[in-house]
């Protein structure tokens, strides 16, 4: 039958990039999203902000939420410290399959640990199963209908400290104009918009970066 787009990137990855080498697994997967078939990856464009905002951060403890095939997941890793808890949740097992061949691939397995489930289900549970007491940095990148109620879920959680940086992808497009209204409208949060576009597009989008105040 038929492989997936996420398959065969996988094969992209494995055909191009270079075992162990991060930069060459970012490269083959935008070479493939660029030149093969579009897939919702991060992308380089909008990566590169969030390259930036993560070497400023130097977070010890990182939330990804929506791995996908593990694109964002190698490009934040790889700027990690040593030592520092890094987890990404994937709701699609069959993604969660191919983010973990991607992210071995990269050879940065040792890094980041691939959780399948929902972030509702799972949020909760950060204290206990990982021994998590707040995280320092959080990419939203999931379901776009999900970045209000989590945000939420975080706070009452206890998983936000002051200075905690929430970074959130395609706030235009597809877009989550409940997420932005709270974000920019909390006395709770100092919020910046980071225009760009929609992965390998043209379409107008970009990051929102919210720092938690209390
Ligand atoms: O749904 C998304 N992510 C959660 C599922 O893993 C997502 C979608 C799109 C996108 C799709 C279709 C289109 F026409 C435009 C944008 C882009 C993204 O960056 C995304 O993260
Ligand atoms: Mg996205």
């Amino acid at each position: 039958t038929r492989s997936t787009r996420p398959q065969r990137m996988l094969k992209a990855v494995q055909k191009k990039a270079t075992k162990g080498d991060p930069e060459s697994v970012i490269s083959a997967i935008d070479y493939f999203c660029k030149h093969s078939e579009w897939a919702m990856n991060v992308g380089d464009e909008k990566g590169s902000i969030l390259d930036s905002v993560v070497t400023e951060v130097n977070p010890s403890t990182v939330l990804e939420l929506g791995t996908y095939c593990g694109y964002s997941t190698v490009r934040i890793a790889r700027l990690l410290s040593p030592g520092t808890k890094f987890i990404t949740l994937e709701f699609n097992p069959a993604n969660v399959t191919i983010a973990r061949q991607i992210i071995a691939y990269a050879g940065l397995q040792d890094k980041v640990t691939v959780v399948e489930g929902s972030s509702g289900d799972l949020i909760p549970q950060m204290k206990e199963r990982f021994g998590i007491t707040t995280f320092d940095f959080i990419f939203l990148d999931h379901w776009k209908d999900r970045y209000l109620p989590d945000i939420k879920l975080f706070e009452e959680c206890g998983l936000l400290r002051k200075g905690s940086v929430l970074l959130a992808d395609n706030v235009i497009c597809p877009g989550a104009p409940e997420y932005l209204e709270y974000v920019r409208n909390s006395p709770r949060y100092e919020s910046r918009y980071y225009p760009a576009h929609l992965e390998y597009t043209k379409v107008e989008d970009g990051l929102e970066k919210s720092v938690f105040l209390e």
